[in-house]
């Protein structure tokens, strides 16, 4: 009987149907706790003779591939597999396989509902109600008639367009590998995005090209009444610039669902007013939940069977 260890923590939480799959599958299933996603030994004791990994955030790198020479497959609980040596998998004859656009929707309404948050100042009110002030005491914003910049115009950069074409923004993207247009948004340069939008939400993936891509000279190009959101990847921000930024009050705020180290509890940016947090929780809804969970499943079981996984990465 085949073995497969879950290390996804999302998936241990709500996954009656893929994991009826997998057993379905006649796969043997053990569901582990991941107390160090960032950990590549702890990651390998894990796993340990297991042929196939499902993985959320955890690392899978070099030493994993070393110390677990049974592994074939690492099936990713989700979309960015940035957490995942692919050239090191491509050495060690194993499959990547991911789940693109089970999470789109979840993630781009998360990325509207903190624009709509930091517009409407709602940690600020709520803390004011808490502390028994009534009334308003300080202005919102109207989203209608504003730009906003997305960076990275895939599944979940599209779906964000829509949303603030539905609210009358003005919507620029950027993204090196659209040649056209996409009407009715307009494709710029970064600096002009970084320059023009008065929300900024990034949506690329985590590479080589993106790491820190959004820098103290992009952030010094934004508007004092700006607005960054990040729904994707840590690393795609200097998050000291950001800081200096955020301090300093040359943009107005942000809202942060991602960190370059998770969990993120030193990290200087969580103490300042002006940023609000999630926990990476920008995919975690019933919905993405059971998407994530059955197409990541699927794959798992098409590699065991000797199939093509249905999201092959390497
Ligand atoms: N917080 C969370 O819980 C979640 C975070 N994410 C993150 O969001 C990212 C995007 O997801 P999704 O929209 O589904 O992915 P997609 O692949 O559909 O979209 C990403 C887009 O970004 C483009 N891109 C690549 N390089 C750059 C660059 N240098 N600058 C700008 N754009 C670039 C891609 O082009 P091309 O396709 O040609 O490479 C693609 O068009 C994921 O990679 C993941 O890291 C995703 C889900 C949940
Ligand atoms: O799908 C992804 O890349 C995620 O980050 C899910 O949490």
């Amino acid at each position: 009987m085949k073995k497969a260890v879950i290390l996804a923590r999302s998936f241990a939480r709500s996954a009656k149907d893929p994991l009826r799959l997998l057993e379905t599958a006649g796969i043997q299933v053990e569901i582990k706790k991941d107390p160090d996603p960032e950990n590549e030994k702890i990651v390998s004791e894990l796993i340990g003779d297991a042929e196939g990994v499902l993985v959320g955030m955890d690392r899978v790198g070099e030493v994993v591939f070393t110390n677990c020479p049974n592994l074939k497959v690492v099936s990713k609980h989700g979309v960015g597999v940035d957490n995942i040596d692919l050239q090191s998998a491509q050495k060690h004859s194993v499959v990547v396989a991911n789940a693109p656009g089970t999470n789109s929707i979840s993630v781009a309404e998360m990325a509207f509902t903190l624009i709509l948050i930091l517009a409407r100042k709602i940690p600020h009110f709520f803390e004011q109600v808490k502390n028994k002030e009534w009334g308003a005491t300080s202005f919102g914003l109207e989203l209608e008639g504003k730009t906003i910049g997305i960076v990275g115009f895939g599944r979940i950069g599209k779906n964000v367009a829509q949303y603030a074409q539905a609210f009358a923004m003005k919507v620029l993207y950027y993204d090196p590998f659209i040649t056209d247009e996409i009407s009715p948004y307009k494709k710029v340069e970064l600096e002009i995005l970084f320059k023009d939008a008065d929300f900024i939400s990034l949506h690329a993936p985590l590479t080589d090209e993106t790491r820190e891509m959004v820098n103290d000279k992009l952030l010094s190009l934004m508007k004092k009444e700006a607005f960054l959101i990040n729904t994707a990847r840590g690393e795609l921000i200097n998050e000291e610039a950001l800081y200096l930024s955020l301090k300093e009050n040359r943009i107005a705020g942000a809202a942060l669902d991602v960190f370059t180290h998770e969990p993120p509890f030193d990290n200087p940016l969580l103490s300042l007013p002006n940023v609000i947090a999630t926990p990476h929780i920008s995919s975690h809804t019933r919905e993405a939940n059971l998407k994530m969970g059955n197409i990541a499943a699927e794959n798992l079981i098409r590699v065991f069977n000797g199939e093509e996984p249905l999201y092959r990465v390497v």
